[in-house]
């Protein structure tokens, strides 16, 4: 397979503080790759790495095949999107977008098609004689991604673009953005906390602890599948539920279920009703399961203090953390 970006055993520490722990990443050319992770967890300083910004101690960078680890940030031919956009607030919204072209030394002809080019296809070519202090969130995030585009990377890196918008232009400019991504079979990484953005435009999301990638998948797999009990519980609007497995047959053993494995008509675990959350016609029931809080969904509204029976229609059984076995997996589809 063609990888766009190979990392290889990459480390980075800031003083005695180990950030990047031998971490081993490939992105396949096209890909839209998420990274998400707590914060601190060093998102951005994975990102900057890779753009050059930041240099490694150790291991390498490869970029369509090339090794760019010793090369300076503007002979890697990689975007960055920054959160604050970092336009420049004294030129206008042409300037702005000109401004990588120009100091490629790009004939003013040929940066003039592509600035007008670029700005037409994120749909604000009207907008290119006004001064960036003018604009909107939104349209801010469209100059930063057009300046962006407009060198015609071989990679792009997105730390959390969309965080400044408000919650209604952010849908419609993260379905623009994967939109505009498959359009021109551009190879993103993009950082996001927001979970509902991740799953809505990754291809693959990558969760990043400890210095090192825990898992990469698709969102339902990390969702359905998480290889151990940290990423169960970091994925989800709920935590993974987790329970003691002897009262199933799985002695030293922790199962592992989401809200919607529950079973109401089964009765292996009796459990005591403590809150109740209200989601459109859902009711979230949470329990006290000896001593554990775990939550389920359900159609009906118990009440708190009512002691139920519930089983499970699959679930997953972790040793040391680790999973090791799905048991019905085709029940949940
Ligand atoms: N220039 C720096 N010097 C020293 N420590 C730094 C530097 N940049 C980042 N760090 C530390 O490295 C760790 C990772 O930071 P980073 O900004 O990459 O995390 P992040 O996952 O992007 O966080 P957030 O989600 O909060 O933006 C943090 O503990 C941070 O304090």
């Amino acid at each position: 397979m063609e990888y766009k970006l190979e990392l290889v055993d990459v480390c980075k520490s800031y003083g005695s503080k180990k950030v990047l722990d031998n971490l081993n990443l490939k992105v396949p050319a096209g890909e839209f790759l998420v990274i998400l992770g707590p914060s601190g967890t060093g998102k951005s300083t994975l990102l900057r790495t890779i753009v050059g910004i930041e240099d490694i101690d150790s291991g390498k960078i490869i970029v369509n095949g090339e090794d760019v680890t010793r090369r300076p940030p503007n002979k890697r031919n990689i975007s960055m999107v920054f959160q604050n956009y970092a336009l420049y607030p004294n030129m206008n919204v042409f300037k702005n977008i000109a401004f990588p072209l120009k100091m490629a030394g790009v004939p003013r002809d040929k940066i003039r098609e592509k600035v007008e080019s670029v700005a037409r296809l994120l749909k604000i070519d009207a907008e290119l004689n006004n001064r960036v202090t003018r604009l909107s969130g939104g349209q801010k995030q469209r100059v930063a991604i057009a300046r962006a585009l407009v060198r015609d990377p071989q990679l792009f890196l997105l730390d959390e673009p969309l965080s400044n918008i408000d919650a209604r232009v952010r849908y419609t400019s993260r379905q623009e953005l994967k939109r505009l991504q498959k359009e021109l079979n551009y190879t993103f990484i993009y950082v996001t906390h927001d979970q509902a953005e991740a799953s809505n435009i990754a291809d693959r999301v990558a969760v990043l602890h400890n210095g090192i990638i825990e898992q990469i998948g698709t969102y339902e797999e990390l969702y359905n599948r998480p290889v151990n009990t940290w990423v169960g519980d970091f994925i989800g609007n709920f935590p993974m539920n987790f329970i003691d497995g002897s009262e199933l047959g799985y002695n030293e053993k922790i199962i592992g279920f989401r809200p919607t494995w529950v079973n109401e008509d089964s009765n292996d675990i009796e459990v005591e009703v403590s809150l109740i959350d209200i989601e459109e016609s859902n009711y979230f029931i949470h329990c006290i399961y000896k001593d554990r809080n775990i939550v389920f969904q359900s159609r009906n509204k118990y009440n708190v203090g009512d002691r139920i029976k519930i089983g499970l229609k699959r679930f997953n059984v972790y040793d040391n953390g680790v999973l090791k076995e799905i048991i019905n997996e085709e029940a949940i589809n």
